[in-house]
């Protein structure tokens, strides 16, 4: 059967070499914006959702192709090389979709991207193998014991705008590595980007394995209407609520990636010498993306003694060398996705009770926000209301960093990441004040001296917590989160002798066997009642000896006790 939504094919290579010269002339214009997104994305027809839906269900159940790797592997490659050959349209779609610099597609997206599917076919050999479970009970110590993943079914991608590729591309490619079918719903807020990647992802990957909805509140809700096995959602936390309770109607998980307010903590050991550098990788870590980064510095808590310096620096920056006489046709600069966004901005700028000490320029027809700084903002401050997403910075002092622990675990706790600046170690063990903010701050990541590169890691799980998000994913963690992860025990029929044990009538020998057979310490444990606990227990050694347990058990039944 046909994909219902299948674009039609587009002129291929029309925009070829656009991205790396790219002006804002062809930015989609505020006013023009809604209809743009409707002209540009073809919406996919309500009545074609729960069809495409019951596509793939039909294809997970009665076929099984997906559980053949070499299938799911040639999958990857097709992705893998349709991405490659169109690295420049999809960059300059977003160019007219947001103004998105070209450059940071390319070096936060696309290389990350590729990556990110080379990683998973290299691996995908040694995740689909079934794990041995260890440290068995004697009464199993002769049967085969694994782990096997599994793959969930059908399962549901919805993306955000902000990283359009980055936020999806992992969790659909994971997802197919896994043996999973695939429904994705892309952003409507990025029209020229959605429309091409669907096109690209439709024409690599099997019709009977990947359905792309498009289209905005109603086409979603559709969506939700069906039946998945797990849904995987990234965007803002209120939609992340709708999207949960929905899925906990029909008990079906969900992956939330959402937002929060990710702190930079710079701290009073910090060295004048070093005070430019850390400024640098703030303004990176801020205005990157137009400030619309998930895991963005959302604001600035520095100790007051370094304060007054390193506001000189981060503005030095800006003026200097990231945006010297920025306007808004500023080509390494990118602007807001949305009016709802930039008036929210705006309407943050307006009620500040800081000072204003950079930026603060605005321009609605392009969407534009010039890189802004805000010094002397307290808590209460219009900036510290909920997660910026967008290039304003707000600098806040301490000089008690317990108090200021306090106030930010009561305002913004279990953020996204928070990012700790220092001159002194990087080590939690050797340096205290880093230490008392790892324990104090439960976050979904850190980085000590940088911000946002934890996002690019592809063998280490990246989400959040609380707030800001349940669920991680990146290679083989994806590949986990798609999975069922079944224990398998291949029993034998051989050994009824000793297993009879466990059947009535029970006798006091028989309940002795099978205690000692399973019970795991025998009584025997290696701590006291009083003292401390050793913090290195004997860990799957002690199995041993309760094995030798067992078999001494064993022998005593069969010698005649019964
Ligand atoms: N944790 C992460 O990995 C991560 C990554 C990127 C973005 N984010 C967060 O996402 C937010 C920005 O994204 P956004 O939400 O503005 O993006 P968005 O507007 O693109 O929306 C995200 C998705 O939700 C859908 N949606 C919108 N309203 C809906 C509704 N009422 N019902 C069902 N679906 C609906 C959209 O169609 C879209 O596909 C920020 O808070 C950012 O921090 C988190
Ligand atoms: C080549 C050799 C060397 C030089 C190496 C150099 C100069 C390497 C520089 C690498 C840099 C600067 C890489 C930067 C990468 C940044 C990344 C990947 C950031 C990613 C952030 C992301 C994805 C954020 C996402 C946020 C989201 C999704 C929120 O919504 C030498 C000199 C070392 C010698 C050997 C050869």
């Amino acid at each position: 059967m046909a994909a219902p939504n299948r674009p039609q094919k587009a002129s291929k290579g029309s925009s070829k070499g656009a991205a790396k010269g790219s002006t804002k002339e062809s930015f989609v214009d505020l006013k023009t914006q809604t209809q743009a997104q409707e002209s540009v994305l073809q919406y996919t027809k309500l009545t074609d959702i729960p069809g495409g839906v019951q596509r793939l269900h039909d294809t997970f159940h009665d076929t099984q192709k997906t559980h053949s790797i070499q299938y799911r592997l040639n999958q990857l490659r097709n992705v893998y090389f349709k991405l490659k050959d169109n690295k420049e349209q999809l960059a300059e779609a977003l160019v007219k979709d947001f103004g998105r610099v070209a450059a940071e597609t390319r070096i936060l997206e696309l290389t990350g991207c590729l990556n990110e599917i080379t990683h998973i076919m290299a691996n995908l050999h040694k995740w689909i193998k079934p794990e041995a479970v260890k440290d068995l009970p004697i009464n199993m110590i002769t049967n085969p014991v694994y782990i096997e993943r599994i793959p969930l079914g059908v399962v549901l991608v919805i993306s955000s705008f902000n990283y359009p590729l980055l936020v999806s591309l992992s969790p659909i490619v994971g997802a197919i590595a896994a043996g999973n079918v695939v429904v994705f719903k892309p952003s409507e807020s990025t029209p020229h980007f959605s429309q091409l990647y669907t096109k690209l992802l439709t024409e690599a990957l099997d019709d009977d394995i990947f359905f792309t909805v498009n289209g905005a509140i109603p086409e979603t809700t559709k969506v939700l209407e069906q039946k998945f096995d797990k849904i995987m959602y990234t965007g803002n936390n209120i939609v992340g609520t709708i999207i949960a309770k929905k899925a906990a109607e029909t008990l079906t998980p969900v992956i939330l990636e959402l937002g929060g307010k990710s702190p930079a903590f710079v701290l009073s050991d910090t060295l004048d010498k070093d005070l430019k550098t850390i400024a640098r990788r703030i303004v990176w870590g801020r205005f990157t993306n137009g400030g619309q980064s998930c895991v963005a510095v959302d604001y600035v808590l520095v100790h007051e003694t370094r304060k007054a310096k390193l506001v000189q620096e981060i503005i030095g920056i800006l003026k200097d060398e990231f945006y010297p006489n920025i306007t808004k046709d500023n080509e390494n600069y990118t602007h807001l996705i949305h009016d709802r966004s930039f008036g929210n901005l705006k309407k943050i700028l307006e009620a500040t009770s800081g000072k204003v000490v950079y930026g603060g320029d605005t321009d609605s027809s392009s969407r534009y926000i010039s890189p802004t700084v805000i010094d002397n903002v307290d808590w209460d401050d219009s900036t510290m209301k909920g997660e910026i997403f967008g290039p304003i910075l707000p600098i806040l002092t301490y000089s008690d960093l317990k108090v200021a622990l306090k106030k930010l675990t009561s305002t913004h706790d279990t953020p996204l990441a928070q990012y700790i600046f220092t001159s002194g170690s990087t080590s939690r063990a050797k340096n205290p004040e880093i230490d008392t903010i790892l324990r104090t701050v439960r976050s979904g990541g850190t980085m000590i001296n940088d911000v946002l590169m934890h996002f690019a890691l592809r063998a280490a799980p990246f989400g959040g917590i609380g707030n800001s998000g349940q669920g991680a994913y990146h290679g083989w963690y994806t590949f986990r989160q798609f999975t069922h992860e079944r224990t398998t025990v291949e029993q034998q029929l051989w050994n009824e002798f000793a297993l009879k044990s466990r059947y009535p009538p029970f006798t006091e020998a028989k309940i002795k066997l099978v205690e000692s057979s399973q019970a795991d310490y025998n009584g025997r444990v290696w701590f006291g009642r009083t003292g401390n606990v050793a913090i290195n227990g004997p860990g799957a050694l002690f199995s041993t000896w309760t094995g030798i347990a067992g078999i001494a058990a064993l022998v005593y039944y069969f010698a005649g006790t019964l």
